[in-house]
């Protein structure tokens, strides 16, 4: 599929959406059911990423391309140094080869691992021999990615001597942390947080169990939006819970003050449209913990009109495209104002859409997914919309279903 024209939606927002699972969530059991091979998972992301990463994890070859996956990139980094034998070569896509990964290669490293670049230090492609690791601290900066934390963290029960992670630094993106934490504890993982330091105790094996993943709540940003935008709408998704492991759940009371309500019934939520929108007021967000729906809001409060202030973005830099940059660039040629730093973004509030405006998506799924709920106020164009399938290959069905 290459662009995608969508045509103003003039009905009212309605529907019922099974959402795939977390690929945060896969994408972190995916590396532990190879530690524990009596770990079964329920309801695995579809995406190209968690594809990616099962593909990866059951490769016999040695060279290994994980395109445009992040977390599959730094937690395959940490898995094939501790997989005794292995010597592989870990590559991806033009972009991945520009995202940094030298704080989790030089920590794997102080652990004894063998890691080299294979074409400029400090990125992707690299070399590894796994091999037994068997020191048990280490120092990590945590302010630029959580994945290096959470990619240790993985590995850390199956250490001979567990782990001890100290920070140096602000941590950002905490709650993908504690959902590594979390998933550790639900297999049995002894650990403690204190402080600036994380210890997990070894753990060679675990009980049987089962692990259900929760669906994928970024995925469910784009209704928020879609709802947001439409007066009078109503949409159920499924299947997500109220204890949820996933940071961006905070949409529900980020949304709330865009006037859409969420009802958690059993293992849905029910989004409605309330109405209730002061559209004058600033919307004004720190989302150093939740940065992948930073894109939905910025065109949720566009849509609206609203003014918005976001702070606490500087990872949005080093993400599947400089997702600053894009959202001034694509919200700019639709009209709109739009000033950035290394880590804010300020919207100004615009009452016109340009109509018509083909929307670049830099090979960022979040561009496209976050961009189609501006076809409620007029008609626009996604290019290169198959993008989506990085974290929701359903995407344009699902959102056919509920837009027409
Ligand atoms: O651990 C994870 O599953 C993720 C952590 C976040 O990255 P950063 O920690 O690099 O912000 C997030 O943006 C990404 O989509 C998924
Ligand atoms: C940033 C993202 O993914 P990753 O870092 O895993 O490529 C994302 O899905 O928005």
């Amino acid at each position: 599929m290459e662009s995608l024209k969508i045509h103003k939606i003039i009905k009212t927002v309605k529907g019922d959406i099974k959402i795939t699972g977390s690929k945060s969530e896969s994408n972190r059991l995916l590396v532990l059911q190879q530690f524990y091979p009596n770990l079964k998972i329920e309801n695995v992301s579809n995406s190209d990423d968690s594809r990616l990463m099962q593909k990866a994890l059951e490769s016999t070859g040695n060279e290994i391309n994980i395109g445009h996956a992040g977390t599959a990139m730094r937690f395959l980094t940490a898995y094939f140094s501790v997989k005794e034998n292995a010597k592989i070569v870990l590559t991806g896509s033009h972009r991945m080869k520009n995202r940094p990964i030298k704080i989790l290669v030089d920590a794997l490293r102080d652990l004894g691992a063998k890691i080299d670049y294979l074409e400029k230090d400090g990125y992707p492609p690299l070399s590894i021999e796994g091999k037994k690791l068997t020191k048990d601290f280490v120092e990590i900066d945590g302010n630029i990615s959580s994945q290096y934390i959470s990619a240790l963290l993985l590995i850390a029960p199956t250490l001979k001597n567990g782990l001890q992670l100290k920070f140096k630094g602000e941590i950002t993106s905490v709650p993908y942390i504690k959902m590594t934490l979390t998933l550790l504890a639900e297999l049995g993982v002894d650990l403690t947080w204190d402080g600036d330091s994380i210890s997990i105790h070894p753990k060679p094996i675990i009980e049987d169990k089962t692990v259900i993943v929760e669906s994928d709540w970024s995925s469910a940003s784009y209704y928020y939006s879609l709802c947001a935008l439409s007066p009078n709408s109503e949409i159920k998704l499924s299947a997500y819970k109220k204890a949820s492991l996933q940071g961006d759940a905070v949409l529900a009371s980020i949304y709330k003050n865009l006037g859409v309500d969420t009802s958690f019934k059993e293992h849905s939520i029910l989004l409605k449209n309330t109405g209730n929108l002061n559209a004058s007021k600033l919307m004004n967000l720190n989302l150093i913990g939740a940065p992948d729906i930073a894109q939905t809001i910025v065109v949720t409060c566009f849509g609206l009109g609203m003014e918005c202030y976001l702070t606490g973005l500087h990872t949005l830099k080093i993400k599947e495209t400089d997702r600053l940059v894009a959202l001034k660039n694509e919200i700019e040629k639709l009209g709109g104002e739009v000033f950035i730093t290394n880590e804010t973004l300020h919207l100004k509030s615009s009452k016109k859409i340009k109509e018509n405006v083909s929307i670049a998506t830099y090979d960022d799924h979040r561009m496209a997914m976050a961009f189609a709920p501006l076809a409620l106020k007029t008609s626009i164009i996604i290019e290169e919309a198959n993008v989506v399938s990085k974290s929701y290959p359903t995407f344009w069905e699902d959102f056919k279903k509920v837009t027409t």
